[in-house]
């Protein structure tokens, strides 16, 4: 069996985070592992607590799941303060050989920052080098660039800046502008776009979380990155598709493995 490991926080309300992307590996037949950075106290409408976990047990979890377990392919999420960053950073150069999915979590969709405004620039300088793909949502990808992005070319010049600070790879993802919800997929010479429809729901929490964490199980299952892309794309599509209307604020996305299988999702 093929694994992934999460590096991210964790979400109480179980919709983002740690959560969703356990139940997004889980979904894809991919054995899940997960290191928290954070937990916090969280639900479907607002985050009310952060906690950051000291970086010394981050540094642990890291080693205990590399010292014994094969990690086919990572996910980082919510990594909150430049000691954090650093520390991830630096465990993961050791050992990196396996795919990693940077997730550059900024603000929830309940509008509570997730990082610190500080940690932007280390980001930028030790994760994003060490990366195979970003996939920043509108938002932060103006804030890595300092672009104000409303159209769809103002996507593609944000992603070929995003390039030139060192991605490999960017994935932009277009839900926060107004119409169909479009990512722009940019490798540093083609552009291509992934083109969604919009579900007109308010159940989208944890939709970049399980996004990247989607890319991340089908890159362990070997997938090359365009397909491993492209099939996320089709898996979050029907994720929001199916999302639970719970809780009083934005419903999580729905991960059930059956319901996808019925759905023909192509694993
Ligand atoms: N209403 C929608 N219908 C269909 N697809 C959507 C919708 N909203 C977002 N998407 C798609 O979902 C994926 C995640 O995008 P989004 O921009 O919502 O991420 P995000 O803002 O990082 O999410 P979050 O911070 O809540 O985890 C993208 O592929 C985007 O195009
Ligand atoms: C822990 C966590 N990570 C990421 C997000 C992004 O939505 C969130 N709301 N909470």
């Amino acid at each position: 069996m093929k694994t992934a490991l999460t590096i991210a926080g964790s979400d109480s309300g179980g919709g983002a985070g740690i959560q969703a992307d356990l139940k997004t590996f889980s979904a894809h037949g991919v054995f899940g592992m997960s290191v928290i950075t954070a937990v916090t106290a969280q639900n479907t409408k607002e985050v009310r607590g952060v906690q950051n976990i000291d970086v010394d047990i981050i540094r642990q979890q890291i080693e205990a799941i590399y010292d014994d377990l094969p990690v086919n392919a990572v996910k980082i999420g919510m990594l909150s303060s430049v000691e954090i960053i650093d520390t991830v950073s630096s465990s993961l150069k050791e050992r990196k050989s396996q795919p990693i999915v940077l997730d550059p979590v900024m603000i929830s969709k309940s509008g509570h920052s997730l990082l610190l405004p500080n940690a932007v620039k280390a980001l930028i300088e030790k994760l994003v080098p060490l990366a195979d793909i970003i996939t920043p949502n509108v938002p932060e990808a103006e804030e890595l660039t300092g672009i104000k992005i409303q159209t769809e070319e103002d996507m593609v010049t944000a992603c070929k800046k995003i390039c030139e600070l060192g991605a490999a790879n960017v994935l932009l993802k277009g839900g926060h502008l107004e119409g169909e919800p479009h990512d722009l997929f940019f490798n540093g010479e083609n552009i291509h776009w992934f083109k969604g429809k919009r579900v007109h729901t308010k159940n989208t929490h944890g939709t970049g979380c399980t996004l990247s964490s989607a890319i991340a199980a089908n890159l362990a299952k070997e997938n090359d990155l365009y397909t491993a892309v492209k099939k996320a794309k089709q898996y979050i599509s029907m994720a929001i598709t199916h999302s639970l209307d719970i809780g009083k604020g934005h419903g999580p996305t729905h991960h059930f493995y059956e319901l996808y299988q019925k759905a023909g999702y192509q694993q």
